[in-house]
């Protein structure tokens, strides 16, 4: 459970006062989640979530999120909308933190996604992207190739005690990336660049809102789509499910079409998206801050999808036609 601050009663009555959602009823921590501390709030007005932002998110991204949910959600993608305070401002402060409210989204994210959900992710992250395309905000990708390095060196004196030969494993796959392959001339826009399972809700097989943008940024919009790969067309045993990828693959390209470029960087832009998350997930792993209610996620998973995107050649193996997405 992520609650890494706690706020007591009294204090979020009084937070509660900057805003016009009536009275607190009730409020809970969330049982979910690893980056921020989020809790459930019942108000007179109705239900709402607050954020918390910790450890990873900078301060100065936060107007950038929370502008882009907000045009988001006004471009007809189903996202939380954040809540403006009496002095129309929706970023705050409570217990130390930067803290925002959100509207609540109905739905539930699919504990065990199946090809409908891959295909509806599929087409919500083309709708996204094409939704933030005129976005004028700006944010630079801080885990990016050169994000990767810092992780690299805060984790890699103990990587070995996490499994033996990570440690090198990392180090060589870290220099083959950062090394001029990695592509710099496909389209880019704003990206969610978190887009696991847990970030998208559900109602049956239907999309019902993405949730947490606190790693949007400006990238390349394929990345995105690597990036989805990896969340999603694993199975539980790190098999990949290419009926998944092919689902996901060909909703995005019926909404937008990925160029050839894109569709011949993605086996590459799929080892970034997984060293990306086996880096974090690492330092997570290694450095859970003492008393945080909060369960790391195993970075050994994505070890075993790095080595899988290390075998493939082409975008065929992830389900693609050479003549273009729509089946
Ligand atoms: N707008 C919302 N509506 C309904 N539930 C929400 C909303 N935002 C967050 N939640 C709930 O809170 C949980 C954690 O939210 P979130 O994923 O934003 O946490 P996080 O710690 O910032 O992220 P993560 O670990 O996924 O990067 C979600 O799984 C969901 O249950
Ligand atoms: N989605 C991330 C955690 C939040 O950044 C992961 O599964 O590693």
């Amino acid at each position: 459970m992520a609650v890494y601050t706690d706020v007591a009663a009294d204090e979020l009555a009084d937070f509660l006062k900057q805003y016009d959602l009536g009275e607190l009823l009730s409020y809970k921590g969330i049982a979910e989640g690893v980056e921020n501390t989020n809790f459930l709030l019942h108000t007179s007005k109705g239900s709402f979530i607050l954020t918390l932002y910790e450890k990873r998110v900078a301060k100065n991204d936060l107007p950038f999120f929370l502008a882009l949910m907000t045009h988001l959600a006004e471009h007809g993608v189903s996202c939380p909308l954040p809540v403006k305070a009496r002095d129309g401002e929706a970023l705050r402060e409570l217990s130390g933190r930067p803290a925002a409210i959100i509207t609540f989204l109905e739905g539930m994210w699919p504990r065990k996604p199946n090809v409908a959900h891959c295909a509806g992710v599929g087409e919500g992250l083309a709708r996204m992207h094409l939704a933030g395309a005129n976005f004028a905000v700006r944010r630079a990708n801080a885990l990016s190739v050169a994000g990767w390095r810092p992780l690299f060196d805060a984790a890699s004196g103990r990587a070995d005690e996490v499994q033996p030969g990570l440690r090198a494993f990392l180090a060589t796959e870290l220099d083959y990336l950062s090394g001029g392959v990695w592509p710099t001339d496909l389209p880019e826009g704003v990206i969610h660049a978190d887009l696991f399972n847990d970030n998208v809700f559900f109602l049956g097989d239907r999309l019902s809102g993405i949730i947490d943008f606190t790693f949007a940024c400006n990238d390349m919009l394929a990345y995105d789509v690597a990036i989805c790969l990896n969340a999603w067309c694993f199975e539980p045993d790190h098999s990949f499910n290419v009926t998944k990828a092919r689902a996901f693959l060909n909703a995005y390209g019926r909404v937008r079409k990925l160029s050839e470029a894109e569709q011949a960087a993605l086996p590459l832009l799929a080892r970034g998206a997984a060293i990306r998350f086996l880096l974090t997930r690492l330092v997570d792993w290694l450095n859970v801050p003492p008393g945080a209610l909060v369960k790391p996620k195993d970075p050994l998973e994505y070890f075993r999808k790095l080595r899988f995107h290390q075998s493939v050649t082409s975008a065929r193996d992830y389900g693609l036609m050479p003549s273009g997405l729509v089946a």
